[in-house]
Formats: structure tokens, C-alpha cells, sequence
């Protein structure tokens, strides 16, 4: 991979190909701050993103990752119904060694600069306290903790929209959206697992939970009555859905080719190794897979109910719509014979270019 800063235009053309509004570059010697806030649309609201602490390979890396995660958020905010736009942070550096407080509120200075056009949340190798040393020197941060007048962990309502989506695409294999004896595999009892766990064993689903963990999954089949199952063990099982709740790229050509389900649905940030080819070979299998952006955005619908005054029927009602958004995808996939993940994509960027235009006459009629 080449390092982006010996080669400018390449930069420029990765903007313009995946439409990018946006990228600030954030440079500060005394704290040892080096981040990118890329900001890729705002045509709907303000751009949302978490920030990410990670020792990148190279800048080029780090660039491609800000990139490809600001426009999925545009995409999560747009088909979940949201007045937000997408944006990503990333702070190159090792977040058990490198962070400080000054280091974060430099950065917060940064986002402060923006002038509300992105605004900022947790994400891997950041956390609530870093979110409060941003917050001392911005207002332009969310998912901060309820002490201080912030919605807090979003790992249940994140849940929440993965169950109703979960349920959405039952519906849409079996006819029902029983899930009481429908059998489901949740890989990652984490934060979203667990909880999810809970709500699937609530409707007497039969619930297989594997982790990377020794000790979780033990743990949580014994405190909701699920199996434990070993993670190599997972695709040797039939069940109706495999929950990818840990990390990505867990559904690609190897895992797809051995799975003998017929859903794929959870939580875990890019699930298909390769967009394209994966949605692509579940649609020729006949396996339905919920979009992970559209079912997870359970936490950025927590988010953007703190900024616009923290309401926590109102932020369930949201992701409670997850089940229609879901079907709507799943239905447009089957009528026009398309992947899950590309009929999600058409949809969202729908919305963006119809507000547009709303937009464009609004202020031609001034
Ligand atoms: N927390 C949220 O609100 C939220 C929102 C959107 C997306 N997500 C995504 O959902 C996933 C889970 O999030 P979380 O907050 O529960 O994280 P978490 O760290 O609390 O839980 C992840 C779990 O996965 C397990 N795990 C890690 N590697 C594994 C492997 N190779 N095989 C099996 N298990 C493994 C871990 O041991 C842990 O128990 C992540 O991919 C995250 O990016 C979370």
C-alpha cells in the first residue's frame, strides 16, 4: 500500500470516488495528536462518527479506514430515518500507551473548529472518559456517560435493532415472525451478544452462543438457559440464524460455502469479507442477510437521541422501525433479485439524493 502522503492525487480521486465532502488532517507536536476526521456527507444533518484510536500499518491505512467507515455512517443514518450525516475519526497511535488527557482535548479543540458539522462518539480504542475530556473543550460529542446528562451504554438498544431485524428476515424466510423454537447462533457474547441473548430467550428461541472467551459463553447459557458451543464447532451446526455479534469478515468464501443457515443477522461492522462477492453468493444460496449498517444502528439512533435531548421511549420507537426498514430491504432484494446489502445501499443513497433536491428548491424559493 502506498503512503498517501507521497501521492496527493490519489487522495483526491478516493474522495471524489466515494464522495467525500470533507478531510481534515489533525497535526499538534505537544500532545503527539496525529488524527483524520473525514466527513462524508451532511446533505440529511450534522456528520455523526465515533472516533478510533489504532496503531495503522501506515497513514495510507488509516486514510482508507476513516474513508470506508465515514460513508458507511452516512449510509446507517440514511436508511434508519436520521437527520445526521456520516463522518469517522482516527487517532493513529496506540491507545494503551500514547493517549492523554491533553492529547484528547487538543483533539476536541479540532472537532470545536468544525463548527458542529461532525460530531463525535466512543468507538475501538477510545472511551467514555476520553468522551469527556472531548466534551471539556467541545459540545460536539455524544454517547457520553449518563452522569453527566448523556443516553450512556448503547449495547441494548444496539440489541434491540438486531433482534428486530433478526425478526424481520424470519418473517420473510418462514412467513412468521415467531421466533419461539426458531434456533439461533450468537458468535460474541460481548455487550450487543449478551443482551441479545436475552431478548431471543424472552421469545423461546433455541440460542447456541459461542466466543473467543473461554469463560462467556458458559456464563450466559447458564444464565438464560442457551447452549455453549465451541467457536470452531459454529458452522458445523444447522440452525435458522448465525448472529455475527464479534467482528467483521466473518462471512466470506470459506464460512459461506460450509453455513447451513438460513439467516445472517447481527451486529459485528462489516460482516461480508467482500461486499460485491459475498452478498452476491448468500443471494445465489438463498441465504438472507440483514444489511449489519441498517441492523446495528441501534447505537447511533441512541446517539442521535442525546443530541437532540436524550428521550428513552423515543429512542426505542426508532429502533423499533428497524423491523419495517428491514423488510423493505429484503423485499426489494427478492423483487428485483438483487443482494440484501446492494438494495439497502439503493435505498439509503435514495433518501440522501431526494432531501437534496428539497434542499436545492428550499433555497432557490428564498
Ligand atoms: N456496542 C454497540 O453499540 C455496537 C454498535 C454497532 C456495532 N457494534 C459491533 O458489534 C460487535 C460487538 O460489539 P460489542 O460492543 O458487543 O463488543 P464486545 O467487545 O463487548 O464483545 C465482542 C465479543 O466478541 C468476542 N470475540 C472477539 N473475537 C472473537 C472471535 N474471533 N470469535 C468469537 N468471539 C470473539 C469477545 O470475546 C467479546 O465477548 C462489534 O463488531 C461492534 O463493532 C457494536
Amino acid at each position: 500500500m502506498s503512503d498517501f502522503s507521497q501521492d496527493n492525487a490519489a487522495i483526491f480521486s478516493q474522495l471524489t470516488r466515494f464522495g467525500h465532502q470533507e478531510v481534515v488532517f489533525c497535526n499538534d507536536e505537544d500532545t503527539g495528536l496525529r488524527a483524520i476526521i473525514a466527513i462524508h456527507d451532511t446533505t440529511l444533518g450534522p456528520a455523526l462518527g465515533g472516533t478510533r484510536m489504532w496503531q495503522y500499518k501506515s497513514e495510507a491505512e488509516a486514510l482508507q479506514d476513516v474513508l470506508r467507515l465515514s460513508r458507511t455512517m452516512t449510509l446507517k443514518a440514511a436508511i434508519s430515518g436520521l437527520n445526521l450525516g456520516g463522518g469517522q475519526a482516527v487517532i493513529i497511535g496506540d491507545s494503551r500507551g500514547h493517549k492523554t488527557e491533553a492529547m484528547m482535548r487538543r483533539f476536541g479543540r479540532f472537532i470545536q473548529n468544525l463548527n458542529g458539522s461532525f460530531i463525535t462518539a466512543e468507538d475501538l480504542g477510545t472511551n467514555l472518559r476520553d468522551m469527556e475530556f472531548i466534551r471539556m473543550e467541545t459540545s460536539f460529542v455524544t454517547g457520553v456517560p449518563e452522569s453527566i446528562g448523556g443516553s450512556g451504554d448503547p449495547a441494548p438498544v444496539t440489541a434491540r435493532g438486531v433482534f428486530m431485524g433478526i425478526k424481520a428476515c424470519v418473517r420473510e424466510m418462514f412467513g412468521s415472525d415467531d421466533l419461539a423454537g426458531r434456533s439461533v447462533a450468537v458468535q460474541g457474547v460481548g455487550h450487543v451478544g449478551e443482551n441479545l441473548v436475552r431478548m431471543l430467550r424472552e421469545e423461546n428461541a433455541r440460542v447456541y452462543v459461542s466466543d473467543i472467551n473461554d469463560e462467556r459463553p458458559g456464563r450466559v447459557a447458564k444464565r438464560y438457559g442457551a447452549e455453549a458451543i465451541s467457536n470452531n464447532a459454529l458452522f458445523d451446526i444447522e440452525f435458522d440464524v448465525y448472529a455475527p455479534c464479534a467482528f467483521g469478515a466473518t462471512v466470506n468464501t470459506d464460512t459461506i460455502r460450509k453455513m447451513k443457515c438460513a439467516i445472517i443477522a447481527g451486529s459485528a461492522n462489516n460482516q461480508l469479507a467482500d461486499e460485491k462477492k459475498h452478498g452476491k453468493m448468500l443471494l445465489d444460496k438463498g441465504i438472507i442477510y440483514a444489511p449489519d449498517y441498517l441492523i446495528n444502528a441501534g447505537g447511533m439512533i441512541n446517539c442521535y437521541s442525546e443530541i437532540a435531548g436524550y428521550n428513552k421511549k423515543r429512542t426505542m420507537q426508532l429502533t423499533e422501525n428497524i423491523y419495517e426498514a428491514t423488510r423493505s430491504v429484503l423485499r426489494k432484494s427478492r423483487e428485483e433479485h438483487i443482494p440484501a446489502n446492494e438494495a439497502a445501499d439503493i435505498i439509503a443513497l435514495k433518501r440522501i439524493s431526494d432531501i437534496k433536491k428539497i434542499k436545492g428548491s428550499y433555497i432557490c424559493g428564498k
